[in-house]
Parts: C-alpha cells; sequence; structure tokens
C-alpha cells in the first residue's frame, strides 16, 4: 500500500482579534514558550503575567487595530492565501495550515493529517532563516504531538531556505518591481527580526542564515556594498539584541546623504504587524523626522505566484523518490 503524504506550512501565529483580551491571549501564549524566552520560568511567569502582559497587551491591540484588515490579521489572510495557492498548485497532498501560537492549533491541523491517514508529514515552517526561537519551536510542537503516540508517520521537516535560488529570484522580483515602480533608492535596506544576542553565541547560526539571504539577493541584483545594509528589527526586553538595529540605522542614515530609502523584510513571509506598523508606519517616521525625503516599504512574499511556486518546489524537493 502506498503511503499517502500530507504537508504542514507552519508560521509563528496571530491574535484572534484586535483587542486587549485576545492579544493578552496570544502574547501570553506565545512568551510562555522557553523557545522565545528562555529564562527561568520561576523568573519570567510572574514577570510576564504580573507586568508585561497587562502593560503590553492594550498598547499593541492599538498596534494591531492600525493594520486589521475586513478579513482579519494580515498575517492570517496571507497565510490561508498561501495555503489555498499551495493546496491548488498541489492538488494531489493535502496541505494543512497551522500556527505555533493560537489557531488554527499546530495540534490539530497534525491531527487532521494523521486522522486523514496520512503516513509521511512534510513540515515546512514558513520562516526563511532558521532561530531556535522560531523553527526549533515548530520542530518541539510537532514532536510533542507524537511523543504519546504508538505509531509515529514518518516526518521531514525543512529547517530554513535561506539561500534557496526560487526564494531569492522571488525576492529579487519583488525587489526589482519596487525599483521600477519608485526609481531606485540611495540604500537598499533589509531588515530582519531581531533574536537575543545571546541565542546566536550559543549556537543559533541565524545570523549567517539572514547574511546568505542578504548576500544572495545583492549579488543577484548586482548591488554593490555601499548600495545596501542590514539590520535587525522588533527588539524585545532588556537585553542586548543582534546588531545593527533598524530604527537607530535608519535615524542616521539622512545625514549620512541618504534621503531616499527602500526597505525590505525577507524573513517574514507574511505581511504582519512587525512589517506594516513597525516597518512601513514607526520607521517611516524615523527615516523622515531625521531629514530623509523618501520611504517605500517592499511588501512580503505573501501570495505572489513566485512564492507559491517557490512553496511548492519546497515541497516537491521534500517528496520521498517514487
Ligand atoms: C520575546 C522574544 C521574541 C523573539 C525571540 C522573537 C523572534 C522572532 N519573531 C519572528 C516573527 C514575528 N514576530 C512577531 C511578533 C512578535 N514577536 C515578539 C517577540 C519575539 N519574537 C512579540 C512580543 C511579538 C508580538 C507583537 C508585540 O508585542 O510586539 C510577528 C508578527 C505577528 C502578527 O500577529 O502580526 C512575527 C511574524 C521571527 C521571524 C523571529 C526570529 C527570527
Ligand atoms: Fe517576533
Ligand atoms: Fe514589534
Amino acid at each position: 500500500m502506498q503511503i499517502k503524504t500530507g504537508v504542514l506550512l507552519v508560521n509563528l501565529g496571530t491574535p484572534e482579534a484586535p483587542t486587549s483580551a485576545a492579544v493578552k491571549r496570544y502574547l501570553a501564549e506565545f512568551l510562555s514558550d522557553p523557545r522565545v524566552v528562555d529564562v527561568s520560568r520561576a523568573l519570567w511567569l510572574p514577570l510576564l503575567h504580573g507586568v508585561i502582559l497587562p502593560l503590553r497587551s492594550p498598547r499593541v491591540a492599538k498596534l494591531y487595530q492600525a493594520i486589521w484588515t475586513d478579513e482579519g490579521s494580515p498575517l492570517m489572510v496571507y497565510s490561508r492565501r498561501q495555503q489555498a495557492g499551495l493546496q491548488a498548485r498541489l492538488p494531489h497532498l493535502p496541505v494543512e495550515l497551522a500556527m505555533s501560537y493560537g489557531k488554527p492549533a499546530l495540534a490539530q491541523a497534525v491531527q487532521r493529517l494523521y486522522d486523514a491517514g496520512i503516513g509521511n508529514i512534510l513540515v515546512l515552517p514558513l520562516y526563511p532563516q532558521y532561530s531556535c526561537s522560531t523553527s526549533a519551536a515548530v520542530f518541539d510542537a510537532v514532536a510533542a504531538f507524537f511523543a504519546n503516540r504508538r505509531d509515529v508517520p514518518s516526518l521531514s521537516f525543512r529547517r530554513d531556505y535561506a539561500g534557496h535560488p526560487a526564494y531569492i529570484s522571488a525576492l529579487c522580483q519583488s525587489i526589482r518591481r519596487s525599483f521600477t515602480q519608485h526609481g531606485e533608492p540611495d540604500r537598499l535596506l533589509f531588515s530582519f527580526h531581531g533574536i537575543p544576542q545571546r541565542y546566536a553565541d550559543e549556537g543559533d547560526d541565524y545570523p549567517q542564515r539572514c547574511r546568505l539571504t542578504t548576500q544572495a539577493v545583492a549579488i543577484a541584483l548586482g548591488l554593490s556594498n555601499d548600495r545596501y545594509l542590514m539590520t535587525y528589527q522588533s527588539r524585545f526586553g532588556r537585553e542586548p539584541w543582534l546588531t545593527p538595529y533598524t530604527d537607530k540605522t535608519i535615524a542616521s542614515l539622512p545625514a549620512q546623504g541618504v534621503k531616499h530609502l527602500q526597505v525590505v523584510c525577507p524573513g517574514f513571509a507574511s505581511d504582519c504587524l512587525e512589517t506594516l506598523e513597525e516597518i512601513q508606519v514607526q520607521n517611516r517616521d524615523i527615516f523622515l523626522e531625521a531629514g530623509g525625503e523618501r520611504f517605500e516599504y517592499i511588501p512580503a512574499l505573501n501570495d505572489d505566484e513566485a512564492h507559491i511556486e517557490m512553496l511548492a518546489q519546497l515541497v516537491l524537493e521534500m517528496l520521498p523518490p517514487a
């Protein structure tokens, strides 16, 4: 009998509504994962529930309100479109979407594949650059689902796709489109979500994976070193995160003669709070207030045809030989 294969697409997750209560539920689950915040539970959980969630949830809910669409949170809207696009492209393989935090819950998505008699699961985290705080959290959750079961299926886990030619080419297409539409900027800034510097010091190769993507795109676009920069955004908490920081760098650029800036965030498969609000609103303001003149944010790959085709290629590469 032939073993049936199914695909599990996984992204981070997002609140169910742009309300303080829904954001609190989402952040409570997300920030309780030791893969995300690894400090001692005895110290962290009282601080999280007593201080961080009550203060942060109402503030962040307002930010979500600013980007919310009629169809819901952008991250969920684009993730659903990616699932539908990939399912249409690969009609013979069931494609499930799961979120690490919130809904659709990963355990339920895996259960659906399990109930459908899938004996081979291809797990594709939608994080182009591996990090212990994201991709490894997906790995843990899939392993936890099967921890108490007798019948574990075959599993393939795509660690990341930071230098995959189809990913680099989809990014280049999107950047070229922006250059054609707005003209070539003085600088192209590649901004990636940050992680604590300590995680990298302890072995997370995320910064190397980000550099690989940036260099591959810069080479493919023929950009010389003085035409682009790479930074890290979305810092959380007090300890040092990867540098240089996106906001500080952007604030310093106009004084160096950079008046026209374009920003691309290759680490986000879908637009979300961190791109649509932090980059497109907050960092645009920082640039203009520092004397910049033109700022354009280049959208994430979202449901671009080239992105769906790239996801299909990744899945086909994971299939066992016929
Ligand atoms: C607390 C530490 C955090 C680490 C480490 C972290 C890593 C990390 N995150 C993403 C992708 C996304 N993060 C998003 C939101 C977000 N991230 C953190 C914290 C950490 N992220 C918080 C607290 C939040 C929520 C918003 C806020 O309170 O500021 C999102 C957007 C979700 C959405 O609903 O739109 C994404 C996507 C990556 C890729 C990454 C490590 C490489
Ligand atoms: Fe994050
Ligand atoms: Fe943020």
